[in-house]
């Protein structure tokens, strides 16, 4: 029987094989559908969010919104600033921003905003707190795979509590699929491998949740049932010239694959490509959205399979090799994980092994 928790249980080289694991994986989605929401929720957006000189400045710079009074004490005072503050764009575009993930990231569109609300002036270091309440839900009569919900949306600064803005929203919102899965948290995908068919686990199970008990039990379950606790992950992100030629230079790194392109035109491939770093850590980052990660602790046999160039969408695939409860501090568990990033066609690009503390769900 194949150990599918041995690091070399997968063969990146082969694709086939690849493809066929990945066709079979459940997705581990991000976001909420409609019937997620019910009137008078009420959410509070968790990872709230610094606003900070830097992205005030960035945010005036690429919007054309040139006024000095947000970067320049002394236009500031002239303008009965004490300080220079956060734009009130950049601010609502913050607030907006960190409830996106809570309310509108499985799709839609953004219909509607009004409302909108300044309380107080913000000021570079202020820490968010937003939470929101759900105001309305209704079913499209145009559209019916979509539900439109208003929310009102509250950016509080977090250490004073004092409100900063306020605004009611409106997306599409859409709703859920008939139910893919077996009930069993096993993805009904048909036949295992048959005879000559490549050498997959015959099932393949995602973990519950985030915490760490939550793939120690994914794991035990599997080894009980000839299974691979492997998933996919729903986000990708397509390469532009910020990740490809931009992170590297902000790291220093002159290689000239990253950022010249006439001199990698004659080049295997053709063209300039992400610094592995890069692409890695997008897929980490992936990963890491599906997980309740407390500290990273080691990486090992970590490959990059193929280029990834201008345009190409990064995504995600994990497997889970191990988990220690007694490798960790009381509140977490060590997790051994292999990652894969693959690109569009489904092609590996980037695959390594990553041990990290994973909380606890207490
Ligand atoms: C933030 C964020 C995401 C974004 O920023 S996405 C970028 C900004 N949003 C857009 O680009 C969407 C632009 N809008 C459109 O392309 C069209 O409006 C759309 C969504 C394709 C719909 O086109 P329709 O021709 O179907 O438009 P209707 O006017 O018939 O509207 C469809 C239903 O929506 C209701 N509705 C429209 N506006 C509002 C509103 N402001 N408030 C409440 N409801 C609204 C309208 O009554 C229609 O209802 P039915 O019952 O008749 O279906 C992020 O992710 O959060």
């Amino acid at each position: 029987m194949t150990d599918w928790t041995a690091p070399d249980a997968v063969d990146c080289a082969d694709q086939q094989t690849f493809e066929a694991l990945l066709d079979r994986a459940e997705t581990r989605e991000k976001g909420h559908y409609f019937e997620f929401f019910g009137e008078g929720d009420e959410l509070r957006h968790d990872p709230g969010l610094r606003l900070s000189v830097h992205g005030n400045e960035r945010w005036m710079g690429q919007t054309l919104n040139h006024d000095p009074a947000y970067w320049r004490p002394d236009t500031a005072r002239e303008r009965g600033f004490a300080e220079p503050p956060t734009h009130p764009d950049y601010l609502l575009a913050c607030v907006m921003g960190i409830t996106v993930e809570d309310l509108s990231e499985k799709g839609g569109y953004f219909l509607g905003r009004t409302n909108v609300e300044f309380h107080r002036t913000a000021y570079p270091g202020t820490e968010l707190d937003v939470t929101s309440t759900v105001l309305d839900t209704r079913s499209s009569s145009s559209r019916p795979s979509y539900g439109i919900v208003t929310w009102e949306s509250v950016g509080r600064d977090r250490q004073t509590g004092e409100r900063l803005v306020s605004y009611e929203r409106t997306n599409m919102i859409p709703r859920r699929e008939p139910a893919a899965t077996d009930g069993s948290g096993t993805v009904a995908n048909g036949d295992p491998a048959d005879e000559d068919g490549p050498d997959l686990p015959p099932r393949l199970l995602a973990p519950d949740g985030e915490y760490f008990e939550q793939f120690r039990d994914a794991l035990e379950r599997a080894r009980d049932s000839d299974a691979a606790v492997a998933y996919r992950h729903e986000r990708g992100r397509t390469m532009d010239d910020a990740l490809v030629s931009g992170l590297p230079l902000s790291t220093l790194n002159t290689a000239r694959q990253h950022h010249n392109r006439d001199a990698m035109a004659d080049s295997p491939s053709g063209d300039i490509v992400a610094y592995g770093d890069v692409t890695r850590s997008i897929a980490l980052a992936h990963a890491r959205s599906d997980e309740a990660t407390y500290r990273e602790r080691r990486f090992e046999d970590e490959r990059f399979h193929d280029f990834v160039t201008l345009g190409d969408t990064v995504s995600g695939f994990t497997r889970v090799l191990d988990c220690d409860g007694d490798a960790g501090p009381d509140h977490a568990g060590e997790v051994t994980f292999e990652h894969v990033a693959f690109n569009q066609n489904n092609t590996p690009v980037y695959s390594g092994r990553r041990t990290a503390l994973v909380r606890r769900h207490q």
